[in-house]
């Protein structure tokens, strides 16, 4: 089943091309991430998907409903986290959800979503006594009161302390377990990586690329990076050759290598046969932020 389907999909603020000719699909039960530097187009599809912008060209499937059209019954099924909703200040976390939850004709249970995003020991303090990664906590609970198919999380944890997000990060990938499709918006890589099934990296309104993290990455054709401590006494002209050739930043040698297991297993020879020792030894493979840079690459700048 496909729970958004887009095909040519086009929007102009003006001479903006903001989102030009798009497609893409999202199946049911995914997380699917939308990348992309600022501008690139990313809060208008969103919003079209949402039913909250109109589109100039295209087709829209959100859910087998057109959003543009789908009224009340199709808003009831999807949820929308945004970066920074405005809350009613006075009432707290209990209050507010279960005056949310009643909006909705399947709404969650309010007590059971206080405790899923981590917030049982907040639930009777007011919103103003909230800190901002609790607020955001509970932006992603209004976001779930519906018990949505589908749910749009807006950069679902800036402001997060580490923990937080580790948090935030099992929760989401927890809804996506129990059947939630979620599209999420994110300029945190390592985020994309973690918990996306696909993404798509938009990029001057068009899209870049589509794939499994680990496709993009093969895609890019990118090196692999080996790192290790030059040894002491050494310089860089006593290493063995390599299929890069290495650079040193003090006594750091990095190798930007294209055959990294053929390399690993000439460098650890090496130094076994000169009886040093290699500190520090790393063998870092491209990662999804490595990609992304290689795929929005502004060659203008
Ligand atoms: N209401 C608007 N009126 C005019 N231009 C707009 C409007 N909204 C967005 N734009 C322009 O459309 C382009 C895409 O903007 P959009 O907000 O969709 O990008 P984005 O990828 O979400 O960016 P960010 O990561 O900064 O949130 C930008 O050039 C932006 O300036």
């Amino acid at each position: 089943m496909t729970a958004i389907e887009v095909a040519d999909l086009s929007r102009a603020y003006g001479p903006v091309r903001a989102v030009d000719q798009i497609s893409f699909t999202v199946h049911d039960g995914e997380i699917f991430a939308l990348l992309g530097p600022n501008g690139a187009g990313k809060t208008t599809t969103v919003e079209i998907l949402e039913g909250y912008r109109t589109r100039d060209a295209g087709t829209v499937r959100v859910l087998g409903t057109d959003p543009a059209t789908g009224g009340s019954a199709f808003r009831a099924r999807i949820g929308v986290v945004l970066q920074s909703a405005g809350f009613e200040e006075e009432f707290t976390v209990l209050e507010l959800l279960r005056l949310q939850t009643r909006l909705y004709p399947k709404g969650h249970n309010p007590d059971e979503l206080i405790t899923l995003v981590g917030l049982a020991d907040k639930r009777t303090t007011r919103v103003k006594g909230l800190s901002g990664g609790q607020r955001r906590r509970l932006d992603l609970a209004l976001g779930l009161a519906g018990a949505p198919d589908l749910l749009f999380l807006d950069e679902p944890t800036t402001g997060f302390d580490p923990a937080a997000r580790h948090h935030a990060w099992d929760l989401i990938a927890s809804l996506r377990d129990r059947g939630t499709t979620i599209l999420l918006t994110t300029h945190y890589l390592e985020e994309a990586q973690r918990l996306a099934d696909r993404v798509a990296v938009m990029r001057d309104g068009r899209l870049a690329a589509v794939g499994a993290p680990d496709e993009l990455r093969a895609g890019c054709d990118l090196p692999t990076d080996i790192g290790f401590d030059l040894p002491a006494g050494l310089t860089i002209t006593d290493l063995p050759t390599l299929s890069a050739p290495p650079s040193t930043t003090r006594q750091q040698v990095r190798v930007r290598s294209r055959a990294p297991v053929e390399d690993a297993w000439i460098l650890t020879g090496w130094a076994r046969s000169r009886g040093v020792c290699l500190h520090d030894f790393t063998v870092a493979p491209p990662t999804l932020e490595d990609a992304y840079l290689a795929l929005t690459r502004d060659e203008s700048r």
